[in-house]
Formats: structure tokens, sequence, C-alpha cells
């Protein structure tokens, strides 16, 4: 069979980057995709925002939609204290299997748990099935028609508490419409646009942070 674009980039962090070191795997995916095959990680413009807001937040209990290869997984949990747990929640089969060994490579495994299925499913099992209490931080980046409803759900399971910081990808480019024009109109979220540009590209994109505010 042949090799898929996701495999090509695992392969290159096997062969490239150092076992055990975050930083070295996520330099090398950047590098692959900057220079051979684009792919839709974060990436290290944006990457910046990401890391800035976490030393921020300092979160313990985190959630990510989109997974795909596990590029911003192992970002955040090398920023992450070692009680910190992050859970990262990928659709694709295909995806999820890449990224495990992705983050295993990197050393973070301690710190990510990979949840394979549907959010909508998913979301609201993690209060009884994955002890989650409250979420201090939820990165979007999973389909874009999905940041709305899903954080609907997070704020119907009481996922959320005073603080909590939800930061989204991809508010320009592709764009999330409806989930920018609710939130920005909700009063119980501070809203913070980070303009930036689509990952190895000259693009305009932005992250959006919302702070739930209870
Ligand atoms: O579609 C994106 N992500 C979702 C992938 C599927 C998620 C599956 N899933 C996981 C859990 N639940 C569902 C995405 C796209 C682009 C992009 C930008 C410009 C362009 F010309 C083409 C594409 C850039 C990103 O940064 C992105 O994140
Ligand atoms: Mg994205």
């Amino acid at each position: 069979m042949a090799q898929s674009k996701e495999e090509r980039i695992l392969n290159f962090v096997l062969q490239n980057a150092i076992k055990g070191d975050p930083q070295s795997v996520v330099d090398t995916i950047d590098k692959y995709c900057s220079q051979k095959e684009w792919a839709m990680n974060v990436g290290d413009e944006k990457g910046l925002i990401l890391d800035k807001i976490l030393e921020e937040t300092k979160p313990s209990a985190l959630l990510e939609l989109g997974t795909y290869c596990g590029y911003s997984a192992v970002r955040i949990a090398r920023l992450l204290k070692p009680s910190a747990c992050l859970l990262t929640i990928e659709f694709n089969p295909d995806f999820a299997a890449i990224a495990k060994q992705m983050i295993e490579f990197a050393g973070v495994q301690d710190k990510v748990k990979i949840l394979e299925g549907p959010s909508e499913t998913i979301i609201p099992q993690l209060k009884k099935k994955h002890e989650v209490d409250t979420l201090d931080f939820v990165f979007l980046d999973h389909w874009k028609d999905r940041y709305l409803p899903d954080t609907i759900l997070l704020l119907e399971h009481g996922l959320l508490r005073k603080g909590s910081v939800i930061l989204a990808d991809n508010v320009v480019c592709p764009g999330a419409p409806d989930f920018i024009k609710y939130i920005r109109n909700n009063n119980s979220f501070e809203c913070t646009n980070y303009p930036s540009h689509v990952e190895y590209m000259k693009v305009k994109d932005a992250m959006e942070k919302a702070v739930f505010l209870g």
C-alpha cells in the first residue's frame, strides 16, 4: 500500500528527531511540513501563541478536539506540569494511530490520552467515563462547523468553570463564523483575537481565545 502523507510525516520524525525530546519532534514536523509537504498542524507561528496562552493559564485538565498527527498534543504536553493531563479527541482512526506513535516517540504519553471517535459522543462521557471534573483549557482544532455545537455541549455538561480558557484555531481560514458570532456576543465569555497566518503559508488566519466567566 502507498504511504499516506501522515505516515511520511511520522517516519521523518522517527528518523530525524530525538526520541524523548518533544521540542525536537515539534521542530522536525515543522521542518518537514514547511519544506516538503504541507499539513494542517497548528505550526510554529500559531504554536508560539498557543505556548504563551498555556504558560499564562498553567492548566491541569485539558481537552483538544482534533489530534491529527499529534503535533499540538506534543507541543502542549511539553509545557505541562507532571500531574497535568491532556485528553485529545480524534475522529479518524488512521490519524489516531499516527498520533499515538508520535506522542510515544516524543515521550509525553504519560500526560496525553487519545480518545478515538466523534466529539459529540465523547464529550458527554468525559465526566463519568474519563474522570474529568471541569476543564481548565480547551483547544478547538477539529471540523470548523463543530466548534460551536461542541462548545455548547461543553457548557451543557458542566465541563467549564469560571476562568476556563477556550482557544480556537483557524477562525479566519478555513473560518468558524457561527462560533465567532456566538462567542463574541455571549456575555459569559471574554474574547481575544490573535491575528496570524495559516501554518507554513502567507495566507491570513487567526486564533480566538474565549475565557468563560461562569
Ligand atoms: O480542517 C482542518 N482541521 C480539521 C481536520 C479534521 C478533524 C477531524 N476530527 C477530529 C476530531 N473530530 C473531527 C484544518 C484545515 C486547514 C486548512 C487551511 C487552509 C487550506 F487551504 C486548507 C485547510 C488548516 C487547519 O489548521 C485545520 O485545522
Ligand atoms: Mg488547525
